[in-house]
């Protein structure tokens, strides 16, 4: 099952060009398809600006000009929900689904996800998108769900810690419920912050973490430990069939202008010539994964047989100073100058201080391991904020 999955996610990896020249119909996941959906500037779309009254407006089917989806048949072909489908990962997911001819029921609040994010599937005869929070139940027949529904970035989950623990518990045993009820195989976004400020280095799956469960992360953490728990609990008591992914800290197009992670941050305040905002002295780590292999490892695991906890990530590991320095470098080789230097200002409150995962398990279970490195991750979305920030007003 693993192989035929495989098979269909095969990327053309070896020449980041815009236009891989072998691209067809029979590879529907196909990097430079994936490219045009999320590095394609709204400026190259035929549209009028009034610039008087600061208004754009699309011509007719501009938005929604259908990547080309494969046809499945019936038995292959899968009726699936992601929770938080219009978020950064989520939305990267729909795309990959989308295109490998599944049909996709994308929930999401808007809270952090974006319509903007999946417009381009908008209309199609195997899409639909419901504004929806996963706080409250639903009920829709689906063969697998994706349970991603969660802000992910420290500044939003802590700006509203009692709607980030209901969403952990809620959101996770009305997903639960659902599989229960319709028997969807169902895929928790799980995280390696269950593991806390680790003790542990490079952390295992076997590793019970370390979390302080009063801390302003600990609505997260928390959060995305009881869920964990629900879904284990589901599955001992009602034989609900779940999956476990562990993911690490993931970047790429999408990422929201105000998330508030690292990755963002440093890229934007680059492009700007800001100062780069480095919390504490800049010797703690993290590995930065790009957001293809994410979705790699998540859909693989989904179509595996593993029930155990999966971590998700890669090892290259850099401290945050080593980061920080990178890109302003790949800024420079992408704009021809940078003047940005970096700041450090006061650590925040319990931040982990290392972080990389042990992901043989990935490698033994899934066959999974990543393909991009961080530099080629992060100059393609140096390239996607760049393009943002050319169009913003
Ligand atoms: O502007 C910034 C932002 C962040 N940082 C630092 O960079 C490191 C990474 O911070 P981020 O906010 O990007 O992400 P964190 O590692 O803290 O949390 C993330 O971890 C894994 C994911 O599963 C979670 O969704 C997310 O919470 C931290 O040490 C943080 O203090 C800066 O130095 N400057």
């Amino acid at each position: 099952m693993v192989d035929s999955v495989r098979a269909s996610l095969k990327h053309r990896y070896s020449s980041f060009t815009e236009q891989s020249p072998h691209e067809t119909l029979e590879d529907p996941v196909s990097l430079s398809t994936l490219r045009k959906l999320y590095l394609t500037p709204h400026s190259a779309l035929p549209h009028t600006t009034d610039r008087e009254n600061i208004t754009i407006t699309y011509q007719p089917g501009a938005l929604s000009p259908y990547p080309p989806v494969k046809l499945l048949n019936p038995i292959e072909k899968k009726r699936v929900l992601v929770t938080g489908g219009a978020g950064f990962v989520g939305s990267h997911l729909v795309d990959r689904l989308m295109l490998m001819g599944h049909s996709v029921i994308c929930l999401d609040n808007f809270f952090t996800g974006s319509k903007a994010n999946v417009a381009h599937w908008i209309g199609h005869p195997n899409f639909e998108l419901i504004r929806h929070d996963v706080v409250d139940p639903i009920l829709v027949e689906v063969d697998q769900i994706y349970h991603l529904a969660c802000p992910a970035s420290p500044v939003h989950y802590q700006s509203n810690p009692v709607k980030t623990l209901k969403t952990g518990f809620f959101g996770t045993y009305n997903m639960l419920g659902l599989s229960k009820r319709v028997k969807a195989r169902f895929l928790l976004a799980s995280t390696s912050e269950i593991y806390g400020d680790p003790e542990e280095h490079p952390q295992k799956e076997s590793y019970w973490g370390h979390v302080n469960c009063v801390g302003p992360r600990a609505c997260y953490d928390e959060g995305k430990r009881v869920a964990e728990t629900l879904a284990y609990s589901y599955h001992r008591q009602d034989n609900v069939d779940v999956r476990v992914a562990r993911i690490f800290n993931t970047f790429g197009p999408r990422m929201n202008w105000n998330d508030g992670r690292v990755v963002s941050n440093f890229i934007l305040q680059a492009l700007k010539d800001e100062d780069l905002t480095v919390y504490g002295n800049g010797k703690s780590t993290r590995s930065f994964q790009y957001v293809h292999d994410l979705v790699d490892g998540l859909i693989l695991l989904m179509n595996s047989d593993c029930k155990e906890p999966v971590n998700i990530g890669t090892q290259e590991e850099f401290t945050i100073d080593q980061f920080a320095e990178m890109v302003i470098e790949l800024v420079k080789r992408a704009t021809g100058k940078c003047e940005s230097k970096l700041i450090h200002m006061p650590a925040l409150e319990d931040d982990p201080q290392r972080r990389k995962p042990d992901n043989s398990r990935a490698k033994e279970r899934l066959n999974w391991e990543p393909k991009w490195n961080v530099v080629d991750g992060l100059a393609e979305t140096v390239k996607y904020f760049k393009i943002q920030l050319e169009e913003r007003p």
